[in-house]
């Protein structure tokens, strides 16, 4: 199976060097000329996976047209921009693996409904979990799930994927699995407001907990199974995203938490905080769904401009309830 990857970012990258395990052909498309030369050129990614050293068996092109000849994509574009690169590949049947976590603004839809719009013939995986990139580039011990509706392709792509120290759990719950990985980078922006604000460990653990909560009752409400939700793509990857700076949504929530407009905190930055595209489009899913998200609300006012402390004195005063 020759894998395809859409997307040269610190993820794509690293899902590259997954796939080229044993010298195996990846072929990775990337935006940016820089990161195509430094791949093909000096084996790197200079720009978004600094000092890593990549397989040779990875080439990079900058031609999406080039990927046709993949047995299945990898899609590791960030979600708003997924529904514009699959338009330019020739996807027809060839199956997709949605690796993104967001949900696209406008449309409210999940990446892989968006996916499921571009490519109808393209049968649809979702690989999404715990996953610092670096890590898993320097290939420390990573578990994902791996969740596809289609058993058969399911075990394909997992024995072409996993290996000694990255893991893969199966799961038949494509829209669980996806909305975990998006809801939880909302979840981490707050997280990492609470230490930029420097509200104790205390109120962290309350925030993962009510956090859960939320991300529980959107996901049962939108059809995932709970299962699912306390998972590696929902519990596991809010736990690793809620607790270290090397999350870019948890140093986007710092950030705001120190009082420093989100304006200045994302302009141009070259890598993504997905949580802060997310989290107006998830407040509006979660209001058409009924269900209530607090803590995305308070998010979403932070990224507005909101002063902290308004914002977290209005969370606190919220009348008392069943837990
Ligand atoms: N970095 C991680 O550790 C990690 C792990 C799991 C999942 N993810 C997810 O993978 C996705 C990609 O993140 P990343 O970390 O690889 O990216 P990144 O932050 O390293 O790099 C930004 C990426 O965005 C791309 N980009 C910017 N503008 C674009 C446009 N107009 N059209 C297409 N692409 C554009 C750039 O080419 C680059 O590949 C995100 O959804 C992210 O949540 C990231
Ligand atoms: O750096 P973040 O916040 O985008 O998180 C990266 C991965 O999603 C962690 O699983």
């Amino acid at each position: 199976m020759k894998i395809g990857v859409i997307g040269g970012g610190a993820w794509g990258t690293a899902l590259a060097q997954v796939a080229a395990r044993g010298g195996a052909p990846v072929l990775l498309w990337a935006r940016e000329p820089d990161v195509v030369a430094s791949i093909n050129g000096a084996n790197q990614n200079a720009a978004f996976l600094p000092g890593v050293a990549l397989s040779p068996s990875i080439r990079a092109t900058g031609s999406l047209g080039a990927l046709s000849g993949c047995d299945a994509l990898l899609v590791v574009a960030p979600a708003q921009h997924v529904r514009a690169v699959l338009a330019e590949t020739a996807v027809g049947a060839t199956p997709l693996v949605l690796c993104a976590k967001g949900i696209e603004a406008g449309t409210k839809l999940l990446v892989g409904e968006v996916a499921h719009q571009v490519a109808p013939r393209a049968p649809i995986a979702v690989l999404s979990g715990p996953t610092f990139a670096h890590e898993v580039a320097a290939g420390k011990p990573t578990a994902v799930t791996l969740a596809c509706e289609d058993e058969d392709l399911r075990t394909r792509l997992a024995e072409r994927l996993a290996g000694p120290a990255f893991r893969l759990y199966a799961s038949g719950d494509v829209t669980g699995a996806e909305i975990g990985g998006a809801v939880k980078n909302v979840l981490a922006i707050a997280c990492g407001v609470v230490e930029g604000a420097g509200l104790g460990l205390n109120a962290r653990a309350a925030l993962i907990a009510r956090g859960f909560a939320e991300m529980t009752r959107f996901g049962l409400a939108r059809g995932g199974q709970a299962e699912t939700l306390t998972g590696l793509s929902g519990l596991g990857d809010l736990v690793l995203t809620c607790s270290s700076t090397n999350s870019r949504n948890f140093s986007l929530g710092v950030g705001l938490g120190q009082g420093r407009p989100a304006a200045e905190l994302l302009g141009d930055r070259r890598t993504v905080a997905e949580g802060a595209f997310t989290a107006p489009v998830l407040r509006e899913a979660a209001a058409d769904a009924g269900v209530d998200m607090p803590v995305t609300a308070a998010v979403c006012a932070l990224l507005e401009g909101a002063d902290v402390r308004d914002v977290v004195e209005a969370l606190l005063s919220r009348p008392m309830k069943a837990e």
